[in-house]
């Protein structure tokens, strides 16, 4: 096994072996504390631009599910087309697995994707530093020729100057149906499908996780969805959703722009999940800050305001909204338990309402799943 070695940007090193595809990369170091959900967590588009290290030590051992695509083009298993972390970082990768529903290992995987994935890394005492200094850039280098290049190489700009999300959401129009059908258009014509007697959402593709879409059609509804830039606004439809998506909530200005134009129709239902918590807040007024170290696991409690109905959810973000920009029509919905950041907000007139955490899980528990129906429920 090939030796790999982990640069901080502060400096510190950490000595690895290598498991997945050897290639030098850079990213965002972030940890997740979660302690199985790999395939989904390294499909969530949420992560491009992040070298993504798991705390929980034994990584693997449950191997890969196939990644079959259904008749109307979303993966079954996946969160996604393909993997968007940049790389893998674990304690001890285990190379034997064990499921009724894998085909391949982790490794294996990997290598296909060219992905690497380092194994042998003291992911605690990792984690130590990025909870003291805050999460930082890093790279991974698999000999010394490798830190020269990227060292010297200018192809790597800092993580919040990259619009991750023009790279991730897609391109054209897609309709899906809950009968489990699609068809899709780069061109507005799109809409002139005949209408089915079904509600619809509109869906700002961020870089939405497969989940959410069948959390939607789950619920009879059609689902229209855009690129993250489209102006839906003059279409017909009778709810407006804004997906979860990578990087920087302040590199998307124009969604911003187009939800605001959207809120001219004070009835028009809208939810928003992680990075469209941020946006909905900034189309709102509000601000955006960068947290320390972020919140990536399966059991973050958070309290739903006014109530003391607490919940434990699936995370992974690492903006927050700022509480106390929001403006005299807006309120938040949850609080974070752990330490009191904002957890999504709510209009105090309008159907208008967002959550920070994952409501459709994927990997994590699904005590949330009921926002979708409220969310239906005003369509
Ligand atoms: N999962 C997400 O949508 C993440 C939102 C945003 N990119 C953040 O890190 O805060």
């Amino acid at each position: 096994m090939r030796n790999v070695t982990l640069i901080l940007d502060d400096g510190s090193r950490f000595s690895g072996k290598s498991f997945g595809y050897e290639k030098p990369v850079a990213g965002e170091v972030v940890f997740n504390t979660a302690m199985t959900g790999y395939p989904e967590s390294l499909t969530d588009p949420s992560y491009a631009g992040q070298l993504m290290t798991l705390t929980f030590p034994l990584v693997g051992n449950y191997g890969v599910p196939p990644f079959t695509i259904e008749p109307n083009g979303l993966a079954t298993f996946m969160e996604s087309e393909k993997i968007h972390a940049e790389a893998i970082i674990v304690s001890d990768y285990s190379y034997e697995y064990s499921h009724w529903n894998a085909v391949e290992s982790l490794a294996d995987w990997l290598k296909r994707e060219k992905i690497p994935g380092i194994t042998g890394i003291d992911t605690r005492e990792l984690t130590k530093v990025l909870r003291e200094h805050g999460v930082m850039m890093g790279k991974i280098v698999f000999d010394e020729s490798d830190e020269e290049l990227i060292m010297k190489n200018e192809e790597f700009p800092s993580y919040a100057d990259i619009n991750y999300v023009d790279r991730v959401s897609c391109k054209e129009i897609i309709h899906y149906f809950p009968d489990g059908t699609s068809n899709c258009s780069t061109a507005d014509s799109s809409f002139l499908i005949p209408h089915s007697s079904l509600k619809k959402v509109v869906l700002v593709d961020c870089g939405v996780k497969t989940n959410i879409i069948r959390c939607l059609l789950k619920r009879n509804v059609e689902v229209i969805r855009v690129p993250w830039d489209y102006d839906y606004n003059g279409l017909e439809f009778d709810g407006l959703f804004i997906s979860n998506g990578p990087g920087d909530p302040d590199t998307c200005d124009v969604a911003v722009q187009n939800i605001r134009k959207a809120m001219a129709n004070e009835k028009l239902p809208i939810f928003g999940i992680c990075m469209g918590n941020q946006l909905l807040s900034k189309a709102g007024g509000a601000k955006i800050y960068k947290l320390k170290y972020g919140h990536r696991s399966h059991n973050q409690p958070v309290r739903m305001v006014g109530t003391e109905r607490c919940f434990i959810t699936s995370q992974n973000h690492g903006y927050a909204v700022d509480n106390n920009t929001l403006s005299a029509d807006w309120e938040p919905l949850f609080i974070n338990m752990n330490d009191g950041s904002n957890e999504g907000i709510k209009h105090k007139k309008n159907p208008w309402f967002s959550a920070q955490f994952h409501p459709e899980a994927a990997s994590g528990p699904t005590d949330t799943e009921f926002l979708f129906d409220e969310f239906v429920k005003l369509l």
